[in-house]
């Protein structure tokens, strides 16, 4: 008898008398988890959005009495506008949803077509995809797994770089949900993936095959991660160091393809939030410098995300161009995203099964 076969026989339900409640059980399904997303860009869906995402203490680090009388009195009065404009420029209207949701909704499906079809997988995966603020949410789509029968539940943060704001926050959600469980799943968190050598060849892939098809290289390439509070960092959170480690290594992986043809990296941290000190070097500091310096074309990537969003098509793409043209520089190329390009998600299912040993 094949492992298998085992393995079905020990999870298939057993006769249950005719007044049973119907058991759905012996599944695996896959959770991949993004930060989220509002449903609109008008100042309701924005406020709500925001008012969900900035009352998380995992982002918000403050004292709830201090933060959120200035956070529903006065940040959520003008942000919502400001960020819905933001959104506007970017927003998927064919889908009317934000790109965000579009290129997560795509790779869960294109993951889900990995593991279907496929006689070697058994016992049957189920892959679904959630926001931790918006729709849909992570505790809709858990339970959904949950109801459809899957027994073991591996939650994967499109996170390559952990953070406490971001990773954990997603996890504290799921595990929050479990406390709600009479018959709780089995469930794995897949780790951080910053320095998988499969997600750098990916990234290092990514920027060879943009840049091969303009007319001129480069002078620099910046690799931009969206920031987080300088204290964070001496509170002993590794995402800075995740960040450089993962900048290090494209570095290390470009010089090694390009020789001496490669243009230097450099890392830096884009959307920096309220008045306190972030991660440095800041993107857009960085970005009027050089092109003050004299540096006429420019590269931007950036890794932390699994997907475009408004960090990146917006705030990159359209505001950090302008900042480098305002400043002398000539050539602004924006390199996307992994998204749901096949070495995405081809890199991801390979970390999928490598995470589900065992289980599949
Ligand atoms: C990829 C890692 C991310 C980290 C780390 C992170 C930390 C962080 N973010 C804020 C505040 C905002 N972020 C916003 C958007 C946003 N942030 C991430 C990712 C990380 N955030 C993504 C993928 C997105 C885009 C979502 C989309 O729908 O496209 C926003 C909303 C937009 C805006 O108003 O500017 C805010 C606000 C803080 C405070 C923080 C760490 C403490
Ligand atoms: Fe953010
Ligand atoms: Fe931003």
């Amino acid at each position: 008898m094949t492992e298998t076969s085992n393995y079905q026989q020990h999870t298939a339900p057993d006769v249950l008398p005719a007044d049973h409640p119907e058991v759905a059980q012996g599944k695996v399904g896959i959770l991949l988890v993004n930060l989220g997303t509002p449903d609109g860009t008008d100042y309701r869906s924005m406020r709500r959005y925001l008012s969900q995402f900035l009352s998380d203490r995992r982002v918000i680090e403050l004292p709830r009495l201090l933060w959120q009388p200035l956070l529903q009195a006065v940040i959520l009065s003008r942000r919502p506008q400001r960020s819905g404009e933001a959104y506007e420029k970017i927003w998927n209207h064919e889908q009317n949803e934000s790109p965000l949701r579009t290129i997560t909704r795509r790779q869960a499906e294109e993951i889900a077509q990995c593991f279907t079809g496929n006689e070697e997988t058994a016992p049957e995966v189920l892959v679904d995809w959630a926001m931790r603020y918006g729709t849909p949410s992570i505790e809709d789509r858990f339970m959904h797994l949950n109801e459809s029968g899957c027994r073991r539940i591996l939650v994967f943060p499109l996170y390559p770089q952990y953070s406490a704001a971001t990773t954990a926050s997603a996890c504290d959600t799921v595990y929050r949900t479990m406390m709600r469980l009479r018959w709780q799943p089995s469930l794995r968190t897949a780790p951080p993936y910053h320095d998988e050598p499969a997600y750098i060849a990916a990234l290092g892939a990514s920027i060879r095959e943009h840049l091969a098809q303009r007319s001129q290289w480069p002078e620099r390439i910046l690799v931009s991660f969206h920031g987080l509070p300088r204290e964070n960092l001496d509170k002993g959170d590794p995402y800075h160091c995740h960040c450089q480690k993962t900048a290090r290594l494209l570095s290390s992986y470009m010089s090694e393809h390009l020789g001496n043809d490669c243009p230097p990296l450099q890392i830096v941290f884009q959307s920096r939030f309220g008045p306190k000190e972030w991660l440095q070097p800041y993107a857009d500091v960085t970005t009027a410098d050089l092109a003050r310096q004299g540096t006429k074309r420019l590269a931007i990537i950036s890794p932390g995300f699994a997907a475009d969003c408004v960090e990146t098509l917006e705030e990159l793409n359209i505001g950090l161009r302008e900042t480098f043209l305002e400043n002398g520089g000539e050539d602004f190329t924006y390199i996307p995203c992994l998204n749901d390009s096949q070495a995405h998600i081809d890199m991801l299912t390979g970390l999928l099964r490598r995470e589900l040993a065992g289980w599949i």
